[in-house]
This record gives C-alpha cells, sequence and structure tokens, in this order.
C-alpha cells in the first residue's frame, strides 16, 4: 500500500518559564492510505501534540511531515480534524455548519445544487438528516459528535485526524458511533489518526495501535498490527483469543512497561492519568 504520511524523526520542544521542555523526541510513523490508527499513552505524553503537528497548528522543532510526498507547515482542508468537543458553531443549524466547511472546499467547483446535495449526503451518512435543521443545543451531545464528522468528511480530507472523539460522550453512544466511523471507513475508505484513551475503542477500530511512552521526550514505545477480519462486531469479539491477546498487550504496555509514576509532587499528572484508568477499568 501507498504511504501517504510520513511523520519523520520529529522532536517537539516548547519554551516555558522554567526553560525547554521536550515533549516528543524522535517520533517516526509511516502511514499508507486507507489505514485506521489509534494513538495510545498516559495523560501528557504527547498525542495531541503528534496530531496538531500533522494537523499543522504546531511546527515540529526538527523532523517533519510529507503528506503525499508535500510538506505540512500549516493547516488545510485536505486535513479534517474533529475534537472531543465537536465544535460546532452554537448560532448555525447542522446544515449550515456542515455547508460552512463544503464552501470552504468546494466554492470553485460545485454549484449551488451540487454542494446542498452534497451536504445532505454527508449528514445522511452519520444518521442526522432527520435533525439537520436543528442548532447544537436542541441537538444530543452524540448528535453533535456526528455532526462534527459529517462536517470533517464533507471537506474529503485525505486524513481525518480526531481526538478522543468520543471522550465526552456515554458509553452506548460511543458504541454507537465507533459503529458508525467503522462503517463509514470501509465505505470510504479514509485514513484515519485517532487519539484514544480506551484500550477496546483502540483494538476494535485499529489497523496499528502506537503506543506512546510517558513524557518527557516521549516516543513511540511499540506498535500493535491488529489483524482482526472486518467488518468487526464488538458482541463476537469479546469472546475472541486474539482480540483479547491483543487487549492485553495494550494493557501491558500502558500498566506495565510504561507505569505511570504518581508522587504527591504531581497532583496534575495523578488526576490525568486516573482518566486512563477509568477507561480501562
Ligand atoms: N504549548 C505548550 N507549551 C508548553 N508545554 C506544552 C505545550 N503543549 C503541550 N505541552 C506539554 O507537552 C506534553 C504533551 O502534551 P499533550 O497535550 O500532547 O499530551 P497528551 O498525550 O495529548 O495528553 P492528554 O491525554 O492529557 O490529552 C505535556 O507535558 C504538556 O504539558
Amino acid at each position: 500500500m501507498s504511504i501517504i504520511l510520513d511523520i519523520s524523526k520529529i522532536d517537539m520542544v516548547f519554551p516555558t518559564p522554567k526553560g525547554d521542555f521536550t515533549a516528543l523526541q524522535g517520533v517516526d510513523l509511516q502511514i499508507s492510505k486507507g489505514e485506521f490508527i489509534s494513538l495510545i499513552g498516559h495523560s501528557g505524553c504527547g498525542k495531541s501534540t503528534v496530531l496538531n503537528i500533522v494537523a499543522g497548528i504546531h511546527q515540529a522543532t526538527s523532523g517533519g511531515v510529507l503528506l503525499n510526498n508535500k510538506e505540512v507547515n500549516s493547516p488545510g482542508p485536505e486535513r479534517a480534524v474533529v475534537f472531543q468537543n465537536h465544535s460546532l458553531l452554537p448560532w448555525l443549524t447542522s446544515y449550515q455548519n456542515v455547508e460552512l466547511a463544503v464552501k470552504q472546499v468546494f466554492a470553485k467547483t460545485m454549484n449551488k445544487a451540487e454542494m446542498h446535495e452534497w451536504i445532505e449526503h454527508n449528514l445522511n451518512l452519520v444518521h442526522m438528516s432527520h435533525a439537520m435543521h436543528k442548532k447544537p443545543d436542541e441537538i444530543s451531545g452524540g448528535m453533535k459528535q456526528r455532526v462534527g464528522i459529517a462536517r470533517a468528511l464533507a471537506m474529503q480530507p485525505e486524513i481525518l485526524l480526531m481526538d478522543e472523539p468520543f471522550g465526552a460522550l456515554d458509553a452506548l453512544t460511543r458504541a454507537h458511533m465507533q459503529d458508525s466511523l467503522m462503517e463509514i471507513q470501509a465505505e470510504l475508505n479514509n485514513t484515519v489518526i485517532m487519539i484514544t484513551h480506551d484500550v477496546d475503542e483502540a483494538v476494535l477500530l485499529s489497523d496499528r495501535i502506537v503506543m506512546m511512552t510517558n513524557g518527557p521526550a516521549a516516543t513511540i514505545g511499540e506498535i500493535l498490527q491488529v489483524d482482526l477480519p472486518r467488518p468487526r462486531n464488538r458482541v463476537e469479539l469479546a469472546q475472541d483469543a486474539t482480540y483479547n491477546d491483543y487487549r492485553s498487550q495494550v494493557l501491558s504496555f500502558l500498566y506495565e512497561k510504561q507505569r505511570k509514576i504518581e508522587t504527591l509532587s504531581q497532583p496534575e499528572s495523578k488526576e490525568k492519568s486516573s482518566k486512563t484508568k477509568e477507561k480501562v477499568a
């Protein structure tokens, strides 16, 4: 398969009042077209920093990112980002939120009728046609997240970047969203990088799970290839020995090899790392 994204030897150093802080060191990852990659690691290890560099929001201190052999150094519609908190504009309806993105990308290539059809098509993909004229405060958290995904998909990005997209949802809604995302990806063959704290979510959705070491100077510790046939069914997989073996390998990396040492002098990391544990329990 062809490499679409080349993350090459990335270091990221943030200047802070206490001096330079090396967040990432030597992060190197090549991603093929159509791959679903999860980034997992303890809180604060640098997952969002990696995603933000790929999104073009941050510039790596050294090393760089190539998308289809072109250097990434600013945000662009070919890399759509879905955040945990949907980030819809509250004064616009679901339809209008998607429309805004579509106009940004396709104003020169689509006429009005084509745009209308394309917006409806993408809202349909995430099963939101029935509420497309509602504003964000009139729909549930899961529905808002669906609109955020429709907006990202409607830009026809080369890569979908998802930063804990389902982190704020209840378990049942989360499961529905994961299933929808798997269906959409099977249909569109999107290349996806998703940050998650949820081991089951990572194994269920991914082709590869990229496990990051704890910072400072975090890097990729291990990469797990998930060779489970698709379509994947969560109920059947719960009993599947291979699935459970993958799950154990991720847990072992997080809680044995990269055990997060919590001390009283690190109240913030203590609070943050409990986020990972909750999802795992
Ligand atoms: N702009 C910045 N200036 C200084 N330090 C930063 C900056 N952005 C991130 N960091 C630090 O870099 C490290 C990595 O942060 P990052 O947000 O990428 O971690 P993360 O793995 O995504 O965390 P979480 O899972 O909690 O979202 C952290 O120690 C963080 O405090």
